[in-house]
């Protein structure tokens, strides 16, 4: 039997393969290429380059590899661009989530493990927020992936199939061993932009908005390490796997940090300052995000290891440093 990891070329999916193959899973990638790349998957030998709705190509290789469960992290993911080009999410993250959930009824995979994101609760307070709060998300993206939840819970009603949808909070750093890390282009994510700060890759880094109610006036979130997400996925699969009824949790470390926090870890990592400029907020910007983690340290008995802002920071700058030597 087999994992199916689709999305596994791309920055959370290919440290959720790396995590698998160390639990001795035998591990398939699907993945188009479009965001991600083919030296990050792990297994290059199982890697399959195509669409997550390419009907054909998924029930070959769900017959062929029995495939067991599918890890779905396949999707686009730039909340601005959702609110600009929302089409192209309701497509690539409902309709072909859609695809694929079928392929895996028809081809009678057993579990399925699915990205969602914190953006499904839209404004939350200041308060750490639990899973069973009104879910109200302002951003298309944060739509398209919720779509997928329901579809999820709906299917799993009516047939024989099991899932676990993790809400992601911040994601950021990279593999501690340097094997992989964010590589997108373009990357828009805090740490990722002001570690190519420190690097002297951009001139500066702007703070979008100092007047929010919170602590020193900048936005806060819950920054969770990429390989504690990944391991996530693994104690997702063992709990289906052994019984364990479908579940939607948060994953996030429970505590926030303000951007004004993380840039002074990042300045901390690289040994000097970097220019930051105010900036005035970003559209669609909640105030603070923070999860409430009890609920997947219970199911799951999910427990970090890197529950420590200046070892996230340390990895993304290790990797970005790595990767500034590799693109040269
Ligand atoms: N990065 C975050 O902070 C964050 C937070 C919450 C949720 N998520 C979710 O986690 C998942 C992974 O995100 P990521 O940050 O690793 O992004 P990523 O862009 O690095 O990875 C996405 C991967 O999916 C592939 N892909 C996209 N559309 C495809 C398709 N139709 N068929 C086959 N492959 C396709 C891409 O080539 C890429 O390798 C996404 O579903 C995203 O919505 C990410
Ligand atoms: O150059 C920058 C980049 C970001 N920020 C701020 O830093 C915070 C974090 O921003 P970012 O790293 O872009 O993450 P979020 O907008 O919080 O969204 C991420 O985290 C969400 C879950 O909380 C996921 O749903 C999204 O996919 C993912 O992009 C926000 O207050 C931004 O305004 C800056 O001030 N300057």
């Amino acid at each position: 039997m087999s994992v199916l990891v689709t999305g596994g070329a791309g920055y959370i999916g290919s440290h959720a393969v790396i995590d698998l193959l160390s639990a001795g899973e035998e591990v398939l990638v699907l993945d188009d290429l479009s965001t991600g790349f083919d030296w990050a998957v792990q297994v290059p030998e199982n890697l399959y380059v195509g669409d997550i709705a390419d009907e054909t190509l998924l029930a070959r290789i769900i017959a062929e590899r029995k495939v067991e469960a599918v890890i779905h992290f396949a999707g686009s993911v730039v909340v601005p661009e959702s609110v600009v080009n929302p089409l192209k999410y309701y497509l690539n993250n409902t309709a072909k989530s859609r695809s694929l959930i079928e392929a895996c009824v028809k081809g009678g995979v057993k579990h399925f493990i699915f990205s969602s994101t914190a953006a499904v609760y839209g404004m939350t307070g200041e308060a750490a927020v639990s899973e069973d709060v009104p879910l109200n998300p302002i951003s298309p993206y944060g739509v398209s992936k919720l779509m997928t939840e329901w579809m999820l819970r709906d299917t799993a009603a009516a047939h024989e199939l099991t899932y676990v949808a993790l809400r992601y909070f911040n994601v950021a750093g990279g593999d501690p061993k340097g094997r992989i890390g964010q590589s997108t282009t373009n990357a828009t994510h805090l740490i990722k932009v002001a570690c190519q700060t420190a690097l002297g890759q951009r001139p500066y880094i702007d703070v979008f908005g100092e007047d929010y109610p919170t602590k020193d006036g900048t936005c806060i979130r819950d920054y969770i390490h990429v390989s504690d997400l990944a391991a996530a996925h693994t104690s997702a699969l063992i709990y289906l796997r052994n019984g364990g009824s479908s579940l939607v949790a948060n994953c996030g470390y429970g505590h926030g940090f303000s951007v004004r926090e993380v840039l002074r870890s990042v300045e901390r990592a690289a040994g000097h300052s970097i220019e930051i400029r105010q900036a005035p907020r970003r559209l669609g910007d909640p105030a603070s995000v923070v999860s409430n983690p009890a609920r997947i340290k219970e199911a799951l008995g999910w427990t970090p290891n890197y529950d420590d802002l200046d070892m996230i920071v340390s990895h993304a700058l290790a990797w970005e440093t790595k990767l500034r030597e590799r693109n040269r």
